[in-house]
């Protein structure tokens, strides 16, 4: 879908991509990177919008350099910025852009209604789009992205200003442009722990430099850190250390430190999952001690874990805690 090779752009002060080399298949693709590490730079290099210093780069085997107005036939782009028009309708504005991309009337007008419906805009997508809330507009900008059937979206911060609910539904969306539609997508971050559960693959990037690429199962077996609280029973009144001796026992990787769990509640246990397998032992050991489950999560790693990978492994409390 995506190849670059050595791709660099120069500002007179920053340099914003440094030799970057990646190679990107079908499915979800995570680009993962601090404010200002160079992702929007590199979505403008591959829409054909701005040229590189140094490198080459194609989308769907066509050359940024050269092939620009054929990739962007191609290829559906939502900006990080809010880009909308105040005093036209989602409808309006979808049926344009799809127009701007080549459809006819009928079926310009055809593809919105299906495109609103996807990304669930139903009756207010005839108002204004200057009364939508910032996840309404978001929508509204997955929706030009994805109306004239591109084979690839490119999409910059797309829960940029979204509540955690609204970053959810936005991340189940993106994930079902690719299941439903068979649409791949490459989707920018600041948070590595929202991408790992949307996408099949993760590339971090920082100051320009490509730190890792890899399959976010590869992430997540490193990396996942799972919380797990439980209630006591009649037979177990310690629920928590009841689950550690048996976790242990089974071989799951605990941290020797627990957090507190609410107020008058039991202790959160933390520990190493190395696939989903983890997941069922968790279950089944607290099922089998008849506890009650009251959360298992996985922790959202931040960025600067994969900025600092030694330390992580040192010190996987201080920096894997949210
Ligand atoms: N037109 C420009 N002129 C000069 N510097 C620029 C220009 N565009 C981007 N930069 C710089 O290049 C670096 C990368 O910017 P870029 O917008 O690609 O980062 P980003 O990862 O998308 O971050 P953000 O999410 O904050 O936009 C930054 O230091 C930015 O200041």
């Amino acid at each position: 879908m995506i190849a670059t090779e050595s791709l660099s752009k120069r500002f007179p002060r920053v340099t914003a991509l440094d030799r970057l080399s990646l190679d990107i298949g079908p499915g979800v693709t995570g680009l993962v990177g601090a404010n200002g590490a160079g992702k929007s730079t590199m979505i403008k290099i591959l829409l054909g919008l701005s040229p590189a210093t140094e490198g080459h780069a194609k989308v769907l085997g066509l050359d940024v350099a050269t092939d620009g107005p054929a990739i962007r036939e191609r290829v559906g782009y939502m900006p990080e910025h809010d880009c909308l028009p105040p005093d036209v309708s989602a409808t309006e504005f979808v049926v344009h852009m799809a127009r701007m991309s080549g459809l006819p009337p009928a079926a310009a007008r055809e593809r919105t209604a299906d495109t609103l419906r996807h990304v669930g805009l139903y009756e207010e997508r005839y108002r204004p789009m200057g009364g939508y809330s910032t996840g309404m507009k978001q929508r509204v900008k997955l929706a030009q992205a994805l109306v004239h059937d591109p084979q690839l979206v490119l999409l910059d911060e797309p829960t940029n200003g979204l509540d955690p609910v609204g970053r959810d539904e936005m991340l189940g969306l993106i994930r079902r442009v690719w299941t439903d539609f068979g649409i791949s997508v490459l989707v920018t971050s600041h948070l590595l722990g929202e991408l790992e559960r949307t996408c099949d693959h993760v590339v971090v990037i920082d100051g320009g430099r490509l730190l890792r690429s890899s399959s976010t199962s590869d992430f997540t077996q490193t990396m996942a850190t799972v919380a797990v609280e439980v209630t006591g029973s009649d037979t177990h009144p310690d629920g928590t250390a009841a689950l550690r001796a048996a976790l242990t026992a089974a071989g799951v990787a605990l941290h020797a430190r627990v957090e507190e769990g609410l107020p008058g509640a039991g202790h959160i246990l933390l520990l190493e999952a190395t696939g989903e397998e983890t997941y069922d032992i968790v279950r089944d050991t607290v099922a089998d001690l008849g506890l009650g489950l009251v959360r298992m999560e996985q922790r959202r790693h931040h960025i600067a874990e994969v900025f600092r990978p030694d330390a992580a492994a040192d010190q996987p409390l201080e920096v894997r805690s949210r």
